[in-house]
């Protein structure tokens, strides 16, 4: 696992969009998986400056969200289908035949589960997973006491998940329960991981995921079984992190 420290959040940002650029320009048709929440959106909004001041192309890149909340039209504002399409993808070249987030609306939601999993395997797997990771340790919506071994599947939010996304919504009655979320074995599938930590709301947990016990109930602490993790962690997110414990 690589620890990779930024001064800050703005560093952060462009230490994230310099590595999914690095694997674009490598591999134009790179499979790469892409999260929400606040802490990614400095890094979309370097990727855009990167692709109209570099001209870097995402004609050919191919993209997989990580998750989406279930019942939430794609036009509602909290959905992460809107984020996607207002943060980044309206502002760039990535073909929409080539975005895919997990359609929350679906009839049948094993179903499109199961669609999804087929849909990355069509593609040739996920060649950079971007994460960014929940105060209870959640990656995605795999929320602790989750399935290591689980696939994407339907998830039930966490108490303190609803309450920690409410703030994008007007009530916490309005927040979904439910969503649709690639499980743990998708994303330790993907051949490289970034994890983006942000804020000193997250120093603990990403202590307990980075040192911790590799454990369902910190789900984020199965990355340390990755090959190729780099951790990028902003200030105040590292002031706890124990580095004595292992050599960086
Ligand atoms: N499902 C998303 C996660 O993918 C994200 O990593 C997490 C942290 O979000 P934030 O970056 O806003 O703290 O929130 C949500 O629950």
């Amino acid at each position: 696992m690589r620890i990779v420290f930024a001064k800050d959040y703005a560093a952060l940002s462009e230490i994230a969009a310099d590595m999914v650029a690095e694997q674009i320009r490598t591999k134009p048709e790179s499979v790469v998986g892409l999260a929400t929440g606040n802490t990614p959106l400095g890094m979309y909004r370097e990727l855009i400056k990167i692709h109209r001041q570099k001209q870097l192309s995402f004609c050919r890149m191919v993209t997989f969200n990580l998750d989406e909340y279930i019942a939430l039209g794609k036009e509602e504002p909290h959905s992460y289908h809107y984020y996607m399409k207002h943060h980044f993808f309206r502002h760039v070249d990535v073909p929409e035949a080539n975005q895919h987030i997990p359609n929350g609306e679906a009839g049948n939601i094993e179903q499109e589960c199961l669609a999804y999993e087929q849909k990355i395997e069509e593609a040739g797997g996920i060649d950079l997973q971007i994460l960014g990771i929940g105060r209870n340790g959640h990656i995605g919506f795999n929320e602790p006491d989750v399935r290591f071994t689980a696939a994407t599947h339907r998830a039930e939010l966490a108490e303190s998940t609803i309450r920690a996304n409410s703030y994008c919504f007007s009530s916490l009655a309005e927040v979904p329960r439910f969503a649709i979320s690639m499980g743990i074995k998708t994303i330790m599938q993907a051949r490289s991981i970034v994890i983006l930590v942000n804020g000193e709301d997250k120093a603990e947990v990403l202590d307990r995921a980075l040192w911790g016990d590799i454990s369902p109930e910190v789900p984020a602490s199965i990355l340390q079984l990755h090959q190729r993790v780099t951790v990028i962690v902003e200030g105040n997110a590292a002031n706890r992190l124990r580095m004595n414990q292992r050599g960086q």
